[in-house]
């Protein structure tokens, strides 16, 4: 293999999920997610901006597909939305919503695209969380009842399914902090919800070996940290925050136990777990998920709760309009970390972007955003980087195809390759696309 290319059969994509593009989200008997709850709740999303419509992606899907495939797309991660299939969550079963599902996988599989589709990203079905939600163990038998109802309906024509999207974004942010549905902020109740999102992916995965036929992991986010200094605070607190962000989750599946730092960082909070939990969350998966956006440069902060610990600014980076740092050293770090830590398990990069703003074009029909196309750049050559140093790297989904619902910031940050008019639905390539289309015909050989 050629150093500036990538092995053949490599999967080149992109990314969406549910609630960030379908809009219409209680159409055809659907019933309501907790993000549609949580943006109808006056001042948690800014600008008051809701998922009614958004990229109206639900009625507009055909078009999208004609986009993936003029791009060269090669597969398609989505979400689906829980509460489109069982409106109460568990029961009945709406046969319109899984039409949906069917009509997309079919749509894509028919203009050459794989179809890798995320069972939950972060769309609870709300009679859920009305029965307790993550917080309820009984959640774990209505996952995998879910999960069952799509492998039934899907599998074969789908062939890679992933349980959970970043189960540390769904507690930290919905659980601990509040700034995500279901907005709680209760450190009694961060682990109890990371650990029912562990037993019901492991569930899932056991549903799956009883009706599947293909392969099923989960998708997690990796922010790399990079003490500050050698001081033994910040050595420290470095290892807590690598403990809470990226092995929190991992160390249960591929070793079937927590990381020790989390008793430090929850105290009190931080339940003694039944052991036989330990043999369903360690169910073996047959890929990972990796979503990487940004590394951490960390310090001891006596004052940040929980953790004790918070990232440096850089000063020479280049940084997103999310605040993160562009630093693509930290995709290959993180792709032979996995490696040198789990194993060589099969990897998809599920996620990687970055969202700039993008300046209006005098030229019509164009959207020039040269920051991302850098980003994409560099960071499909940290790809490489590691796919040459030995690691399985299998895959590559852009986040995101289209620009769409940034959760709790609305609008207001665009991760798109392709540029949405939200006032009129108009969809434009970005010039980031241009260069991707082109990264994938040549199976990352322009790069
Ligand atoms: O923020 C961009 C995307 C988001 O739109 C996706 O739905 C989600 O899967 C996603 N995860 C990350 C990385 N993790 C993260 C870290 C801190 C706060 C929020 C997300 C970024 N993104």
């Amino acid at each position: 293999m050629c150093a500036a290319q990538f092995p053949n059969g490599f999967l080149w994509g992109s990314a969406t999920a549910a609630y960030q593009v379908e809009g219409s989200p209680l159409a055809d008997g659907a019933g309501p997610s907790i993000w549609h709850r949580f943006v109808h709740t006056p001042g948690l999303v800014r600008d008051g901006d809701t998922g009614d419509v958004a990229c109206d992606h639900y009625r507009r899907w055909k078009e999208d597909v004609a986009i993936m495939r003029r791009l060269g797309l090669q597969a398609y991660r989505f979400s689906v939305s829980w509460s489109r299939i069982l409106p109460a969550g568990t029961g009945h079963v709406n046969y319109a919503g899984l039409d949906f599902y069917d009509r997309l996988v079919d749509a894509l599989l028919e203009n050459g695209i794989e179809p890798l589709v995320t069972l939950y990203h972060w769309d609870l079905p709300a009679a859920l969380d009305d029965r307790g939600g993550w917080l309820n163990p009984e959640i774990s038998k209505w996952f995998a009842d879910y999960a069952e109802v799509m492998f039934r309906k899907l599998d074969g024509r789908v062939k890679k399914w992933a349980t959970l999207n970043e189960p540390w974004v769904v507690t930290d942010g919905g659980y601990l902090h509040g700034a995500l549905a279901p907005g709680h902020r209760n450190r009694f109740e961060a682990p109890i919800a990371s650990h029912n999102l562990l037993r019901a992916h492991g569930a899932a995965v056991q549903a799956y070996r009883a009706t599947g036929r293909h392969e099923i992991g989960l998708v997690v986010n990796i922010e790399p940290k990079y003490r500050a200094s050698d001081d033994p605070a910040d050595v420290a607190a470095t290892a807590r925050a690598e403990a809470y962000m990226n092995r929190q989750y991992l160390d249960p599946v591929f070793f079937g136990h927590y990381p020790k730092e989390m008793v430090e960082i929850f105290g009190e909070a931080w339940p003694d777990w039944p052991s036989e939990d330990f043999a369903l969350i360690q169910q073996p998966i047959d890929f990972l998920g990796v979503n990487y956006y940004t590394r951490s440069v960390t310090r001891f902060d006596a004052n940040a709760w929980p953790l004790k610990a918070c990232a440096v600014r850089q000063k020479q980076a280049t940084y997103t309009e999310t605040g993160w740092e562009v630093f693509a050293p930290g995709l290959t770090e993180t792709l032979l970390w996995v490696k040198r830590c789990y194993g060589n398990i099969p990897l998809y990069v599920t996620e990687n972007g970055s969202a700039f703003f993008d300046p209006p074009t005098a030229a019509k029909g164009r959207v020039e955003d040269p920051l991302r196309v850098d980003y994409l750049r560099e960071h499909l050559g940290a790809v490489r980087d590691a796919i040459a140093q030995g690691v399985d790297v299998r895959g590559y989904m852009a986040w995101s195809l289209l620009d769409n619902l940034e959760w709790s910031l609305g609008y207001s940050k665009r991760f798109g390759i392709v540029h949405v008019n939200f006032a009129t639905q108009q969809r434009t390539p970005k010039d980031s696309a241009h260069f991707y289309a082109k990264v994938i015909a040549s199976n990352g050989a322009v790069l």
